[in-house]
């Protein structure tokens, strides 16, 4: 592959729906990609104990390991393969062994924080922000956090009102003016097709390119 992937950046609320649009287009749209999760690259806080970490403001900028993630982003624009970071929500500490990517014609970078950081943002070609009801972002949350995260109600809303809520007001829902797109409430129809189009319009030629 000897052109740029296509970059594409997905930001948005916690429970805003930014995986659940990443994992459409990378089903929909028939070009391989690489999907990088901001959740990947939280810092390892393995040298605390169990209840010192659960206690860690998760939304606070500094919670994530930018160097790591400037880099494998930088590195997968210029067609590198990257070991990326394997993350355990439920423990809040980083695996011992990384998973390498491959570079892809597309790679999409999806997290709470993906545009908030400069470095990140100028390497983008598409910068996304779901916009979605705090009431129903924080209902999703509650459900998939108990679901899949291992955590109680009471942790969640506690962790909702003192971190979560506060740090989305102070770095996350300011940078929706950094994007070229607003998607409300999620996942919706017509937003889909228009985003599978620009992907295959911005792919298309190097798909070709590829086949030869
Ligand atoms: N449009 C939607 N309608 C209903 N449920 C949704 C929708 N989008 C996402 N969800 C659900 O909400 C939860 C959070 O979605 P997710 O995509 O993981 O959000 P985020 O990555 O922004 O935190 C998941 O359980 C998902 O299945
Ligand atoms: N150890 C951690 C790390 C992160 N979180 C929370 O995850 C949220 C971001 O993920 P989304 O899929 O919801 O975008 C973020 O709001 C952190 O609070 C956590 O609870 N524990």
């Amino acid at each position: 592959m000897s052109e740029s992937p296509f970059l594409i950046g997905i930001a948005g609320g916690t429970g805003a729906g930014k995986t659940t649009i990443a994992t459409e287009i990378v089903d929909a749209v028939d070009v391989d990609m690489v999907l990088l999760s901001l959740d990947n690259y939280y810092c390892d806080q393995s040298e605390l104990s169990p209840e010192e970490r659960a206690e860690l403001n998760f939304d606070h900028p500094d919670a994530i390991d930018w160097e790591r993630l400037i880099g494998d982003v930088r590195s997968l624009s210029e067609n590198e393969a990257v070991a990326v970071p394997q993350y355990n929500l439920e423990t809040h500490t980083r695996e011992r062994d990384p998973i390498t990517v491959e570079p892809e014609p597309i790679v999409i970078v999806e997290g709470i924080l993906a545009l908030y950081h400069d470095r990140i943002l100028d390497q983008l070609d598409l910068s996304i922000y779901v916009q979605t009801d705090p009431d129903v972002r924080v209902l999703r949350r509650i459900r998939r956090d108990i679901e899949e995260r291992d955590r109680t109600v009471d942790g969640v809303i506690e962790q909702y009102l003192s971190t979560v809520k506060p740090m989305h007001e102070q770095f996350v829902e300011p940078t929706k003016r950094k994007a070229d797109i607003i998607i409300p409430e999620g996942v919706n129809e017509p937003a889909m097709e228009l985003l599978q189009e620009k992907a295959m319009r911005e792919i298309g030629p190097k798909a070709e390119y590829q086949e030869m």
